[in-house]
């Protein structure tokens, strides 16, 4: 089957371009992305729709795609924090905004549980007209669970380059997000976690993009 798909290889005439505002996930998709998917990029910030994440990426592709005219790629984000069933999830930007990394803490004093699990959507649309694919490795009964990284909500540890990376700590390590080296956080992240998915589709789907426009 693998090796049949592979062969039917579908021409896309224009290069593959991921939309985000945001410089360090630009940095974290090309360092995971290396070669296996040549992409441009194209910085806008594209107003989000509030809801579940799948349908919030899904509408980003969609605007993505409009504004490029070609085939693009995004994703959002989210932070989970399971006392609070899942919130603040998509909306961490405005918490982190607002609130900072203390905050956040903060609004898990009043629970035990201070766990919580980093999420990645990725969404790709071939064009304007294709209907977005979205990339979150659902189980048949829809709990997510490929895209997800499971782990706890610390007070602030290393470097505050990016987000929420010093106050998230994966399960079975030490370090937060942000004292990890930055291979090390890529390695197991749910980005890269995502990417791989978005990857296997790409190589199952035989797509064969133009690196030029
Ligand atoms: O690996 C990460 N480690 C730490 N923080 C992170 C990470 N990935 C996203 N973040 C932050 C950025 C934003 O505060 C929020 C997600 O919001 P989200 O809408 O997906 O990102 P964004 O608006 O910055 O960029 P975009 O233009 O692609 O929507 O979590
Ligand atoms: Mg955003």
């Amino acid at each position: 089957m693998a090796a049949a798909a592979a062969s039917r290889a579908v021409l896309v005439s224009r290069p593959v371009t991921f939309v985000t505002g945001n410089a360090k996930k630009l940095e974290e998709v090309k360092s995971i992305l290396g070669q296996s998917i040549p992409f441009q990029s194209l910085k806008l910030d594209l107003p989000e729709l509030q809801g579940e994440p799948e349908e919030i990426s899904k509408e980003k592709a969609r605007l993505a795609a409009v504004q490029v005219n070609g085939p693009v790629l995004v994703e959002d984000t989210c932070l989970c924090f399971n006392a609070l069933k899942g919130l603040p999830g998509p909306y961490v930007k405005w918490f982190l905004q607002k609130i900072g990394h203390e905050g956040l803490n903060n609004l898990l004093m009043a629970y035990e549980d201070k766990s919580a699990y980093a999420l990645c959507a990725f969404s790709f649309a071939l064009s304007p007209d294709v209907e977005p694919v979205t990339f979150l490795g659902k189980t048949p009964d829809g709990q997510v669970f490929l895209a997800v990284v499971q782990g706890k909500i610390v007070p602030a540890r290393g470097p505050n380059d990016f987000g929420w990376d010093p106050i998230f700590q994966p399960d079975g390590y030490d370090q937060t997000y942000a004292e990890m080296p930055k291979e090390e956080k890529n390695k197991i992240s749910h980005r890269s976690r995502a990417l791989d998915m978005v990857k296997s589709h790409f190589a199952e789907a035989g797509y064969n993009f133009s690196t030029s426009n």
